[in-house]
């Protein structure tokens, strides 16, 4: 069985020669497709391959956990890619690096600071990126879509470099989000020739033929990607120098690491531990987006949040972290969310690094392996009805929250890559849901005959899965809204 000649790779469709499944796999929600084949092929794990190249997708919350998280010594590596990781900077997200000593490095320094315990220090500043969001949502309702990605754009640029932006103000904000959108044009355009026959890279950006192997599109995301962590770190390390510098994440990583900062290694680990933290954030804006449109969607879930805030909260002031916990509905809301529009079905994929079998199975060192995340959050039978969204699932008669229904954690990955901001992402996201729930009533618009406008269900689905833009009405529900805005927290 070990013999790696007579290997049988796990079921799947047969490819053409040397081109494999390239044709066979859809650019869009290829979640879907995977988990079709996992039906046609009564298998759970199936195997497909594009340019000699394996990759294997994980179709169940059980394989996903025996080969990802028992087996994640295995299974942890990334796969490289010339296009994201060195054609455009973003070797510096350490999300996507390999699973080496200099990962680990830069892991470590995130996580001391995103560590569950340390969430409490960052109360204050996500409840202001609370309140903000319901600021600007009072005076520029029909905005939304813009401010779900500058509102936590801002706030976490001010927890991590000190940053002290007004997310209202579109110039200085595009100049920090140029780098997210690069990394989501990066990946939702791929794949990249030059990541299958990295030789090219060589060629000049100015070579005929190089437009079509997106080189020169490469350099120009390299210099916005750059620039950002550049600028962004540069600045708090001179404002230390000059003593004017405020308490952020880089800072305290700067100040940690000085005795050392002449090692380049060093100054790097620091650059990608804090920049990859501002660069994870726009999944709050997909998060946010595929809120306003289960609220447009399913307005007796919206009523009945709101009837638990008017009791749990009252109507004379805005929630606080301190009612996060008081509030089993909302937190209902949040988890029916992450399993109903999982924002990344297919997560980020790992890589192995050695030669494995499951079952009679092989899988070679070097397959891509994918966890299919939306079908795990959608197996009826861990979560009946999956396609309905239903919080109560994850509530008991009494309406406290039922232990025994599964989390749908899988939404934040597996093993020993499983996103580290996930508790700082669920304090964050459960805030600013109920800022939203608790100031306003989101409608659907009405046209001119009086009828509600229906909100558009096409999508993106490539990397990221959200809705395309669509209307959303928020009117105030509070009496002096803007006065309750200003209330201080715990008032
Ligand atoms: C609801 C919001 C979020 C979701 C659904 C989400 C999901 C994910 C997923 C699926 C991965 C890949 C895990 C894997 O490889 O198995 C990941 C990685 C990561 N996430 Fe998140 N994430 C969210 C928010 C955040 C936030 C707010 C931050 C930063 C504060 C963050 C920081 C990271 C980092 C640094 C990684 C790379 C981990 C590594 O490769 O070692 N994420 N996230």
């Amino acid at each position: 069985r070990r013999d790696t000649k007579q290997c049988r790779y796990p079921p799947g469709p047969l490819g053409l020669p040397l081109f494999g499944n390239l044709l066979d796999l859809p650019k869009e929600a290829s979640w879907y497709t995977f988990a079709k084949w996992a039906r046609k092929y009564n298998s759970k794990i199936i195997h497909f391959s594009m340019l000699g190249k394996h990759f294997v997708v994980l179709n169940s919350y059980q394989v996903a956990k025996e080969i990802l998280e028992d087996r994640s010594r295995i299974y942890s590596d990334r796969k490289y890619s010339v296009m994201a990781s060195e054609l455009t900077g973003w070797h510096r997200n350490f999300g996507l690096q390999s699973y080496d000593e200099r990962w680990r490095q830069r892991r470590r320094m995130f996580h001391q600071h995103f560590k569950p315990q340390m969430t409490p220090t960052f109360h204050t500043s996500m409840i202001q990126g609370a309140r903000a969001l319901t600021q600007v949502l009072l005076e520029s309702p029909n905005e939304f879509l813009r401010y779900f990605r500058s509102v936590p754009g801002a706030n976490i640029l001010s927890i991590v470099y000190a940053m002290d932006l007004d997310p209202r103000d579109s110039a200085s904000m595009e100049s920090v989000e140029g780098a997210v959108l690069a990394f989501e044009e990066v990946s939702d355009e791929g794949p990249y020739v030059v990541d299958f026959l990295p030789a090219l890279k060589y060629i000049p950006t100015w070579f005929p033929g190089a437009a079509l192997l997106r080189l020169p599109q490469g350099s120009v995301w390299k210099s916005v990607v750059d620039r950002f962590h550049e600028d962004s770190y540069h600045t708090v390390k001179s404002d230390i120098l000059s003593g004017e510098s405020r308490p952020c994440v880089a800072s305290s990583l700067i100040r940690e690491f000085e005795d050392r900062l002449d090692d380049n290694n060093v100054e790097e680990d620091i650059i990608s531990a804090s920049g990859t933290a501002y660069t994870a954030s726009d999944t709050t804006t997909y998060v946010l987006t595929n809120f306003a449109l289960a609220m447009l969607l399913f307005p007796i879930v919206q009523k009945k949040a709101q009837q638990e805030l008017d009791q749990v909260v009252g109507r004379d002031r805005l929630p606080d972290t301190c009612d996060l916990d008081s509030l089993p509905y909302i937190t209902a809301i949040f988890k029916e969310l992450m399993r109903w529009r999982p924002i990344g079905p297919l997560g980020s994929p790992h890589q192995s690094i050695a030669d494995d079998w499951y079952g009679d199975y092989f899988i070679p060192a070097g397959t891509v392996v994918i966890g299919n995340i939306w079908a795990i959050l959608h197996d009826e039978e861990r979560y009946p009805e999956p396609e309905a969204f239903k919080p109560e699932r994850f509530l008991t008669e009494e309406g406290v929250l039922d232990p025994t229904v599964p989390d749908p954690v899988q939404v934040f990955g597996f093993g020993r890559r499983i996103c580290p901001g996930r508790h700082f992402a669920e304090t964050a996201l459960r805030l600013y849901i109920s800022h939203m729930l608790a100031a306003f009533a989101i409608e659907k618009p009405v046209d001119d005959a009086g009828n509600p406008v229906e909100p558009t269900q096409d999508c993106t689905a490539r990397m990221f899965w959200y809705p395309k833009p669509f209307r959303a009405e928020f009117k105030p529900r509070l009496d002096e809204l803007e006065r309750l805005i200003r209330m201080p927290p715990g008032n």
